[in-house]
């Protein structure tokens, strides 16, 4: 148990490593990563298709399934302190949140015991088309008070009730529609649905993975607006999953990019918009058309990411990376501050680093070189 981290810390996660044991050799899905989350922070999580985002959130949910193997690292949960009638209800109700000691745990060393009461009540997921979850048989009122009558015994059926009607209001649903089933909501109500059973038990930390990509643009983004809005009024901390960066800027406070199962890339919103600094960054966010952003030219990040079970040395990105040089192929970058003014911006490239550069490169720089690969010219 570690002690003696600031209150507002909820969850950190130091030198992750999850690898998948298939016949053809281990696919490290992700390695090395260190992050922090503080109390109600929206963290958006970003990069291509594998490169490990949900791995990562399965891993701190501990919800990895064989051939997935916690090769290393420690997920450490620093519980908010409870209400006494909270604590009291607890030790009545051994599935309810019991992990008031003020200090952290480590998820990974979690008894099944522990981990029953630790999920809903601390943390809650949002799957992948989510709103094909929903138990098709049964309404999605029932559904909620189901949660409710598992985690809440002490309830009474009237205050499940109540407490139903409140979060279908809070998701910008009538409560009468309580006593709909699923296949009566449209695609857009039923992610709401889904959004309240989430919050049902006023978890402190809640992670959805790409929730709204089944949805249109427009319904998508009224869900996010949703998400955002709630998370603010309820100080819960949120890990969006996307691989749209763009989409992030608008709804997290600071975002995180992989690459390969590394982080390389981790800033405020604002910096990652301002000036992404890592090419890989750059590429991403420039791979999609943003609705409020200034018009750019849009130029695609050439070739695939690397095999995970055969990783190159140096930089995973030096074979896409229209910048790369000889450092890149053969030197891991750590994720550094490259920036005394901006502390809170951390990138692993080479091009920041001063030992192989003297001038850092700029936001100009990184559009140039993406246009003169796209144009055939050479880029440096
Ligand atoms: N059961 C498995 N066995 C072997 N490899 C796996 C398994 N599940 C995932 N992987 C590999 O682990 C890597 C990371 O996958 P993961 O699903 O975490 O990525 P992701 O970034 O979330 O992608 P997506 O956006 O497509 O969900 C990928 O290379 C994937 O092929």
């Amino acid at each position: 148990m570690a002690t003696g981290v600031p209150a507002p810390t909820l969850l950190e996660v130091n030198n992750l490593n999850i690898d998948y044991y298939a016949a053809n050799g281990a696919v490290h899905a992700v390695r090395d990563v260190s992050f922090s989350l503080k109390r109600g922070e929206i963290l958006g999580l970003a990069g291509e298709s594998g490169c490990g985002k949900s791995t990562l959130a399965f891993g701190i949910a501990r919800l990895l399934r064989p051939p997935a193997v916690i090769a290393g690292g420690e997920v450490l949960y620093y519980p908010r302190k409870q209400p006494e009638d909270e604590l009291r209800a607890a030790r009545r109700n051994r599935k309810q949140r019991q992990f008031a000691e003020g200090s952290s745990f480590d998820i990974l060393q979690l008894t099944p015991k522990q981990l029953q009461a630790f999920r809903w009540n601390e943390l809650a997921i949002v799957f992948q088309s989510a709103m094909n979850a929903l138990n098709p048989v049964m309404t999605v009122g029932r559904q909620i008070t189901d949660v409710l009558e598992t985690h809440r015994p002490d309830m009474t059926a009237q205050q499940r009730q109540e407490r139903a009607a409140e979060l279908f209001k809070m998701v910008g649903i009538a409560p009468d529609r309580l006593k709909s089933y699923p296949h009566e909501l449209s695609g857009g109500m039923r992610q709401r649905a889904v959004i309240a059973i989430a919050l049902a038990l006023n978890p402190e930390l809640i992670i959805m993975d790409e929730p709204t990509t089944a949805l249109d643009v427009v319904v998508q983004r009224e869900i996010l607006e949703l998400i955002s809005k709630i998370c603010k009024e309820t100080s819960t901390a949120l890990i969006f999953i996307t691989h749209d960066l763009s989409l992030l800027i608008e709804l997290a406070d600071r975002i995180a990019i992989m690459y390969a199962g590394k982080m390389i890339e981790r800033s405020t919103s604002q910096a990652i918009y301002q000036q992404s600094r890592h090419p890989y960054s750059y590429g991403l966010l420039n791979s999609f058309p943003t609705l409020h952003g200034p018009r750019r030219k849009m130029v695609g990040i050439p070739g695939s990411p690397p095999d995970l079970r055969a990783l190159p040395a140096g930089c995973p990105f030096h074979a896409r990376c229209p910048f790369a040089f000889e450092a890149c192929t053969t030197v891991q970058p750590q994720l550094s501050v490259v920036d005394a003014s901006q502390p809170d911006q951390q990138v692993a490239c080479h091009l920041y680093d001063q030992t192989y550069t003297q001038q850092l490169p700029t936001v100009a720089t990184l559009a140039a070189g993406y246009e003169a690969l796209a144009e055939g010219r050479e880029v440096r």
